[in-house]
């Protein structure tokens, strides 16, 4: 068995610095149970002597979950470590985290010190914070820029002073991953006492080089790695827990194992963005809306022979479902087949040449192609009864908002009317009143482009029918409209033969 690599996941920490991303003891309690089922090892709940909330936060947090060790922050300064120590009093595990910075900037610019005092400062936080708790860790911070010997000397008298986890931040994101690894190297090899205490990694994305920069901590002898959901954090973010996690999984030569319950990623992903409003860039790898996404011909043909010919993770075990073939201008016959036979349509040889032409006619005028555009194509071939178009949305607020909406489903044309919290609500729930396949809006998102008042809103929404995920997107300087019409499109993406599935 490798050895395990202990998760210290510090969103409701570092990930709460991001600007907007604050959130109230309630939604961090949210959190923390989230991270619990997640199967993270180490929450790190917050900055306790920031705030008399974040206190609270801690506090509350200690009592609502049990499994994970529960970590306040400090600096090396007893009044915090003191108030670190006071919010873990309900924690069954509970960790003071306590440190100073170690780089010359530090020292000199911003403690105006001299590295005796930052030594002896750093051994009197440890030995402090071991009088409330045994599970002391020691962060030095700014270690990627430090002088290496001094590093290595702190770590080895912090230890001495009873730190039973030393971190090495590298907090303003500087290094290479070639560097980073080297510094943990040489606490491995130069500090006599270094396997009294675990080495964590904390890494910061200034440079794009987080994930990198941690797993080559772990290759160096790391056992303790510090992430956020997502990459949330200070600037540029920290490690994300979903990459470091998926990269330690996909290659088996790194010797050691999470026990992180990869399939429940996705949707930790997602509740985070939405409890923070803090939304998850498409190109994000393992959760962004494209990490399974297929639009090109070549990849679309090799994933629908074998998923493995483009995907090295299985969609399926980070909790996001099934991969998906976007059809574009980009795409070739294998797509263009796989998505006819998905509407019933059955073509091959020369009709679905044929109906190919003319496919990317339309495609080189169009950025996304949907159900109506491909029946549109195979008309001649077949009539679909399934196929919703929307008509007339009216909404009012008097007193409870209602939404009147007019779809033509096939051939047949049908008025709803809704009640909702707001007008969104409203239009969504009465065209899910009349709208055949059962789903659940798992993911709505509204963006706005150019931030006027006169703004084009972008809809992006994510349906769940059965386990798989269809997508529908809009964009109207209405809201509301631009929402009804990502909701239709996505529907319209389902298969008539999935709507029966649960
Ligand atoms: C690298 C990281 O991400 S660490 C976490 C960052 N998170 C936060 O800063 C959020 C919580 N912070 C806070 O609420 C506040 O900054 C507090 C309560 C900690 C301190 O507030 P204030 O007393 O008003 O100090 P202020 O924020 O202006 O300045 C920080 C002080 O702490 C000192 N300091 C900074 N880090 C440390 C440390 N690790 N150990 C000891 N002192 C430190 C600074 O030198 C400065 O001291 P000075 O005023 O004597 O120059
Ligand atoms: C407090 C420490 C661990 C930190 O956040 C950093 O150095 O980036």
């Amino acid at each position: 068995m490798s050895e395990k690599l202990w998760i210290f996941d510090t969103t409701l920490r570092d990930g709460e610095q991001v600007p907007g991303c604050q959130l109230n003891t309630q939604e961090k309690i949210v959190v923390a149970k989230a991270l619990e089922e997640l199967g993270v090892d180490i929450i790190e709940a917050g900055f306790p002597i920031s705030s008399p909330g974040d206190f609270n936060s801690v506090l509350e947090i200690s009592k609502a979950v049990s499994n994970p060790i529960i970590c306040a922050l400090s600096r090396a300064v007893e009044k915090d470590i003191e108030v670190a120590a006071q919010s873990l009093k309900f924690a069954k595990k509970g960790r003071i985290h306590t440190g100073i910075g170690v780089s010359p900037y530090h020292i000199q610019y911003k403690l105006r010190s001299t590295p005796e005092d930052i030594i002896a400062r750093g051994v009197a936080a440890v030995k402090f914070a071991r009088r409330f708790v045994d599970d002391v860790e020691f962060y030095a911070e700014d270690a990627g820029r430090a002088e290496p010997d001094f590093l290595n000397k702190i770590i080895e008298e912090v230890i001495k002073a009873g730190a039973t986890v030393v971190n090495i931040p590298d907090t303003t994101g500087y290094t290479l991953p070639e560097q980073y690894g080297a510094i943990i190297a040489s606490l491995k090899n130069n500090v006599p006492n270094i396997d009294k205490a675990i080495i964590a990694t904390h890494c910061h994305n200034d440079l794009g080089m987080a994930t990198a920069n941690t797993v080559a901590g772990v290759q160096h002898g790391a056992r303790q790695v510090e992430v956020t959901i997502n990459g949330i954090g200070e600037r540029a973010g920290n490690t994300s827990l979903e990459e470091v996690v998926m990269a330690i999984k996909c290659h088996k030569s790194i010797p050691v194992h999470t026990e992180i319950v990869t399939p429940r990623i996705y949707n930790t992903s997602r509740l985070i963005s939405k409890l923070m409003n803090m939304p998850v860039q498409p190109n994000k790898a393992i959760v962004g809306r494209n990490a399974f996404a297929h639009s090109s011909g070549i990849h679309q043909d090799g994933v629908l022979k074998h998923r493995e010919n483009y995907e090295i993770i299985d969609p399926k075990d980070v909790g996001v479902g099934e991969s998906t073939i976007v059809l574009t201008a980009r795409s070739g016959r294998a797509a263009l087949k796989h998505h006819l036979d998905a509407l019933g349509v059955e073509l091959e040889g020369e009709a679905l040449r044929e109906v190919y032409e003319e496919f990317l006619i339309l495609a080189d005028s169009k950025r996304d192609i949907g159900r109506k555009d491909l029946m549109g194509l195979v008309g001649k071939f077949v009539t679909d009864s399934n196929f919703i178009e929307l008509g007339k949305v009216t909404y009012s607020s008097n007193g409870t908002i209602q939404a009147q909406v007019e779809m033509k489903i096939g051939d047949e044309s049908h008025t709803s009317t809704a009640h909702g919290n707001g007008p969104v609500d409203a239009v969504l729930k009465a065209i899910d009143k009349i709208a055949k396949p059962a789903v659940e809006l798992e993911e709505f998102l509204i963006q706005a482009i150019t931030h006027g008042s006169d703004d084009v809103a972008k809809v992006h929404m994510r349906l769940i029918k059965g386990d798989k995920p269809y997508y529908g997107f809009s964009s109207h300087t209405d809201i509301v409209l631009a929402s009804a019409q990502a909701f239709v499109d996505a529907l319209n993406k389902i298969p008539v033969k999935e709507y029966a599935t649960a």
